[in-house]
């Protein structure tokens, strides 16, 4: 059983980011509550490292024990280690490292120095996520391209129907670089949130397309991955622009 998609509409981009973050310091909060520890997948782009900036400025954060929680990425561009163009490289720009989260719970995604294909980082970052054996994703995070992305799964993309599979490589991707790791539909599925931050005119007709009736996750990836507790689709309003 997966939420339906519930949207909330926020003024404009700062007030996106600021809100998500707080709720996302009491998503983890509950979690660790509830579960012992949290385990939430970050996104990067332009939301992903938004949320990070604000989440520094979220007074209630110091409620969360950073010896409980894991970090992990949805998606990593097959870059070397801190090329600027990482999606981890951005958000630990945007202020990763001021919550004092062990290094050993920032599981990052192998690049070339690291790994010998994006296969085998793929099929590594797997075992990571299968070694720490949480049975699902506390919150996924993920930004939406124009086109309609999210993570590293990209509209009408092979990678996209990768099964019995926790993490895919992905080649030729339409969005710079080519290469890139990501986790799979299959393995965002197993998520009790899964949060949409999205911001722009730009991604206003993506936005649409995603919560459009009858959507299918082929042609707009957005309109696949839903939560068991929780589908929310936090934007601003030029983003919600185009809901009818
Ligand atoms: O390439 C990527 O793009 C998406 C969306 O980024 P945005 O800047 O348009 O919000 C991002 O979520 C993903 O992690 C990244 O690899």
């Amino acid at each position: 059983m997966t939420a339906a998609p519930r949207v909330v509409v926020h003024p404009s981009k700062q007030i996106l980011a600021d809100a998500a973050a707080a709720r996302l310091v009491g998503a983890i909060v509950d979690a660790q509550a509830e579960r012992g520890v949290a385990h939430v997948a970050l996104t990067g782009g332009s939301m992903g490292s938004a949320i990070i900036a604000s989440l520094a400025a979220v007074p209630g954060r110091l409620a969360i024990d950073p010896t409980r929680l894991h970090l992990w990425w949805g998606d990593e561009r097959y870059l070397p280690a801190g090329d600027a163009d990482r999606n981890d490289t951005q958000n630990d720009e945007a202020g990763l490292a001021s919550f004092g989260i062990p290094a050993e719970h920032v599981h990052r995604v192998a690049g070339p120095d690291s790994s010998e294909s994006p296969e085998a980082s793929a099929l590594a970052y797997g075992e990571a996520i299968r070694e720490h054996g949480q049975g699902s994703w506390d919150v996924v995070l993920f930004g939406v391209g124009p086109d309609g992305h999210v993570a590293s799964l990209f509209p009408h993309h092979p990678a996209q129907r990768i099964t019995d599979a926790i993490a895919v490589a992905v080649h030729d991707s339409p969005k710079p670089p080519p290469d890139r790791v990501s986790l799979t539909f299959e393995c965002f599925e197993r998520s009790h949130q899964v949060w949409f931050l999205v911001s722009g005119a730009d991604k206003a007709e993506a936005v649409a397309a995603a919560l459009a009736p009858g959507a299918d996750r082929w042609d707009v990836p957005a309109a696949g991955p839903r939560g068991s507790d929780a589908t929310l689709w936090l934007v601003d309003a030029d983003a919600a622009s185009g809901i009818g």
